[in-house]
């Protein structure tokens, strides 16, 4: 062959193997988002490694630091910068629902995600002619397929601005539109009336509030008497021992990395929504057997974590994206190794059920 032949011919496989390797391989589990089009949320380019800097010195320290009172004030400003930061890897690499599932066998992680999304809804019995609210929406994953499923109407919210436009912009495409609401608000404050919606859920959100009885009482206040709340929240085991070194820094490696101000007992949540008026109808660690873990997925992707950390690498150095980008990216793998430590040694569960229901009489 000759010599110019041979170099056309590996420029060709060369443009082909990094179209493949961006375009194709790099496409976003649910196709929408791929890793040429990461922005930061609303950050500005040149902002991105400053961001993730406050970030990370605001939420590395102990919880104990940041749930002091004048810090705890300073957290949704916090979680909103890193939902900036993680929204678009977050939809490139996991999907449209930010969340966990049950692994279940012979069943696709989309089919297991939507599934576990179905069950919130039957558990507040959702239905057509309903006003259901969706407490810390994300891009609207879970409020779409509770939609879909249950006829209702959903409302949901979201400290994250950017997360608004990207989930409008699903709804509108799913054309779901009519029957999806999304507004910008704080879950500690919400822009609702009382008593104004007859259900609520809250799937691996509430965790992010620095006191669980602020946005549970928020809900009671919102739903109608009699209506029903279920919410999957993130709380640590019974089998979690405060004096295993082991334990401690895997629990600290999933509050740093997922902007939580400090995981809860699972024990703790019951009482927090009595305290707060919710009569507790049902409690149940969705995670425990016979249900497939929820962590497969997270170490299945080594492979394709690996192949992001390149993609991402040559995308900051062609400056297709921002500065920053591959920090974030390895916060995320950091924090994904915690959680499968959380998950294996069973001292942490992401979907501990709690369904609650406000009374028809509230005493005084
Ligand atoms: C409920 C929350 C988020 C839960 C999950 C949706 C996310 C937790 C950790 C995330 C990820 C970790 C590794 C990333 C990987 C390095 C990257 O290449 C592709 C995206 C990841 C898989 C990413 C996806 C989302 C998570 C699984 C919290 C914040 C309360
Ligand atoms: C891990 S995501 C889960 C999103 C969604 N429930 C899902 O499963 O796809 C957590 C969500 O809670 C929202 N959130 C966190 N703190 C909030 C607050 N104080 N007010 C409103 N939303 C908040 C985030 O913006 C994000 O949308």
């Amino acid at each position: 062959m000759e010599v110019s032949t041979a170099m056309w011919t590996a420029a060709v496989v060369g443009a082909a193997v990094i179209y493949w390797f961006v375009w194709v391989m790099g496409a976003a589990e649910v196709k929408g988002k791929r890793a040429v089009n990461l922005k930061m949320g609303s950050i500005t380019r040149d902002k991105v490694q400053d961001k993730y800097k406050q970030y990370w010195s605001f939420f590395r320290r102990p919880k104990e630091d940041i749930a002091a009172a004048s810090d705890g004030d300073k957290v949704p400003a916090f979680v909103d910068t890193f939902y900036n930061l993680v929204t678009d890897i977050y939809e490139w690499g996991w999907g449209q629902s930010f969340h966990f599932s049950p692994s279940l066998p012979g069943r696709s992680h989309r089919e297991a995600t939507r599934l576990h999304e179905e069950r919130a809804a039957d558990l507040i019995a959702a239905h057509a002619g309903q006003r259901v609210l969706d407490v810390g929406c994300g891009v609207g994953g879970p409020m779409r397929a509770i939609a879909a499923h249950s006829g209702a109407h959903v409302v949901g919210i979201t400290i994250n601005e950017y997360q608004v436009a990207r989930a409008r912009a699903h709804n509108r495409k799913a054309g779901l539109h009519d029957r999806c609401e999304v507004v910008c608000g704080n879950f500690l404050e919400m822009p609702f009336a009382d008593a104004s919606f007859d259900g609520a859920y809250s799937i691996e959100a509430t965790c992010h509030a620095p006191r669980l009885e602020d946005v549970y009482r928020e809900v009671f206040r919102v739903l109608k008497p009699g209506a029903l709340y279920v919410s999957y929240e993130w709380v640590t085991t019974a089998l979690y021992r405060e004096d295993d070194a082991r334990h401690v820094e895997t629990i600290r490696g999933i509050e740093a990395g997922d902007a939580l101000p400090g995981l809860r007992a699972q024990h703790e949540v019951a009482a927090v929504a009595r305290r707060v008026g919710f009569e507790v109808v049902e409690e149940l660690d969705l995670a425990l057997l016979p249900a497939g873990s929820w962590w497969t997925r997270l170490k299945m992707g080594r492979i394709a974590y690996w192949r992001n950390h390149l993609l991402v690498s040559a995308l900051t150095a062609l400056r297709v994206a921002p500065k920053g980008v591959v920090e974030v990216h390895e916060m995320l793998y950091e924090t994904a190794r915690h959680l499968c430590d959380g998950g294996e040694t069973g001292i942490f569960t992401p979907m501990h059920m709690i369904l609650c229901r406000k009374p028809l009489v509230t005493p005084n």
